[in-house]
């Protein structure tokens, strides 16, 4: 084996390891994107294995959360002390490196430290991101008189802005890149790859940096779109042979930000005009934002000519939102209705509405009506009153036996296996996380719910939930599982 071959092998493996180790997710964004590190020898026995990386935000990401790791793995497999190093690939523009990222004075976070510390930053968006002094937008080429108006503000919601989104922990990393984005645009993170489930925010935060070069520079040419709009714009421009406008249209904008792209699917006419629009863009340093509801090597039926440049800039993922963010975000949209909302009718909506911020906004809405028709003042008993179809419905639904088995189903594991006394972590822990959602999701007591899983003594049950209920704070990987789990039981 040639020293390339060997130090590709050493990566390969020791990816492999980081793989077991880390959750799916975190080696999905962080490490699977990463050309193999070179490796040279470094003084008579020891090593340096240099990783190329695409930008500031992610080299001082993994520097910070996954070096020390990466080089113990290397250092064993190697048998010898392994240095890491990261360097930044050549795409990044020179000048980035001067591209202080900031979020918000006083929170004393910066973009590097994305999933750190579980404050909500506050939100004063593109003031802590202006120290960079844009230059005006290049004029377009070829851009129709027709299409000029629609083209610059078209389809941009003007309430979807960086102020009405709460910040949390769970849209953290991404409001912070899309910040950066709205402060700079085309210099880095370029494009920006923002996923995540239903109704977690990406439209709003897309939106968000619409808005907000507008207010910066009111001539810039910002589209949104959804992917699906695309498609049409391509089919229709297709029957016309009008391609020439299709490019006049994509081809000369300064931002493009595109909705679910998944949508792509399947639809290669649609990916080859989407892969000319996205080339033409990068090369005149417009910014692209898109969205997904999966990271772009989880896309299925995309060509990886295409899903290799959406993970060329930053890549993303929004969260689900903890039960501090609900509460915020019920506090903040009740007080933009003119209805305040007291902290604990707060905290109940948000402890019953855990699925997305949509269906937070849906019941936080039934119960601003009720409280207005009813001429009642908001409180907990007026809240209960008003979501108890909802309440009941989740009541009514989820037992400990559709809990068993929806996790069973999930890990892969037989149902039977929730009440044996098997041991292995494999089972255990499916076990674990089932009783935990048996105590969050039903009004079962400990002991109840430890009879209905073998017999087991009701403190195996508490420590389950104490378990499980603790990692889920701090491991998001764990905390997007349950999610899953809880809409999954919730119908
Ligand atoms: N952090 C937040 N603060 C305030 N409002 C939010 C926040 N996150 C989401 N929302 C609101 O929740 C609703 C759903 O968000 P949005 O449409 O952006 O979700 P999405 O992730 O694009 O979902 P989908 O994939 O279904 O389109 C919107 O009304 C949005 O304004």
């Amino acid at each position: 084996m040639d020293t390339a071959d060997w130090a590709s092998d050493l990566w390969r493996r020791g990816c492999e390891r980081l793989a077991t180790e880390l959750p799916e997710q975190q080696f999905n964004t962080w490490i699977r994107p990463l050309p193999p590190a070179t490796v040279a020898g470094e003084g008579a026995s020891a090593l340096v294995a240099t990783l190329k990386v695409p930008n500031h935000f992610k080299r001082d990401w993994i520097r910070r959360q996954y070096a020390a790791r990466i080089e113990a793995i290397l250092t064993e497999l190697a048998g010898r002390p392994t240095r890491l190093e990261l360097s930044l690939s050549a795409r990044e523009p020179a000048g980035a490196t001067a591209t202080p990222i900031v979020v918000a004075a006083g929170t004393g976070m910066s973009a590097a430290q994305p999933a750190a510390g579980a404050a909500a930053p506050s939100s004063e968006p593109s003031a802590a991101l202006k120290p960079v002094v844009q230059p005006a937008a290049p004029a377009a080429t070829v851009i129709l008189p027709s299409q000029a108006p629609a083209a610059s503000k078209h389809r941009i919601n003007p309430q979807l802005t960086f102020d009405t989104l709460v910040p949390g922990r769970a849209n953290q990393m991404a409001r912070t890149a899309a910040l950066h984005v709205a402060g700079a645009p085309g210099v880095t993170y370029n494009p920006l790859f923002i996923y995540g489930g239903v109704g977690l925010g990406k439209t709003h935060l897309i939106h968000a940096v619409g808005n907000a070069l507008l207010k910066d520079r009111p001539d810039a040419r910002v589209l949104y779109l959804h992917a699906e709009q695309f498609i049409s714009d391509v089919v229709k421009n297709y029957q016309r042979k009008t391609f020439d406008e299709l490019k006049a249209k994509y081809h000369s904008l300064d931002l493009l930000l595109i909705d679910d792209v998944q949508f792509f699917a399947g639809k290669d006419r649609t990916q080859e005009e989407f892969f000319n629009a996205f080339e033409a863009l990068l090369a005149k340093k417009a910014h692209i934002i898109m969205t997904s509801d999966t990271y772009p090597k989880g896309l299925v039926d995309i060509d990886e000519r295409l899903t290799s440049r959406f993970d060329a800039g930053l890549t993303v993922a929004i969260e689900p939102p903890e039960l501090e963010m609900r509460v915020a975000i019920l506090i903040k949209k009740a007080e933009a209705e003119g209805q305040p909302m007291p902290e604990d009718v707060a905290f109940f909506i948000a402890k019953n509405v855990r699925a997305n911020v949509r269906e937070l906004e849906g019941a936080l809405r039934k119960v601003l009506a009720y409280a207005k028709f009813s001429h009642k003042e908001i409180s907990i008993t007026l809240a209960r009153e008003a979501l108890k179809d909802l309440l009941s419905i989740q009541n009514r639904q989820i037992g400990v036996e559709n809990i068993q088995k929806t996790v069973a189903d999930f890990y892969k594991i037989k149902v039977a296996d929730m009440y044996s006394k098997k041991r292995p972590a494999s089972i255990a822990r499916p076990r674990q996380i089932a009783m935990y959602l048996a105590k969050e999701l039903t009004q079962k007591s400990l002991p109840e719910i430890g009879e209905l899983f073998g017999g087991r003594d009701h403190t195996t049950v508490l420590h389950a939930v104490r378990k499980i209920g603790g990692e889920r704070q701090k491991n998001t990987e764990l905390n997007q599982q349950l999610h899953v789990l809880e809409q999954t039981l919730k119908g």
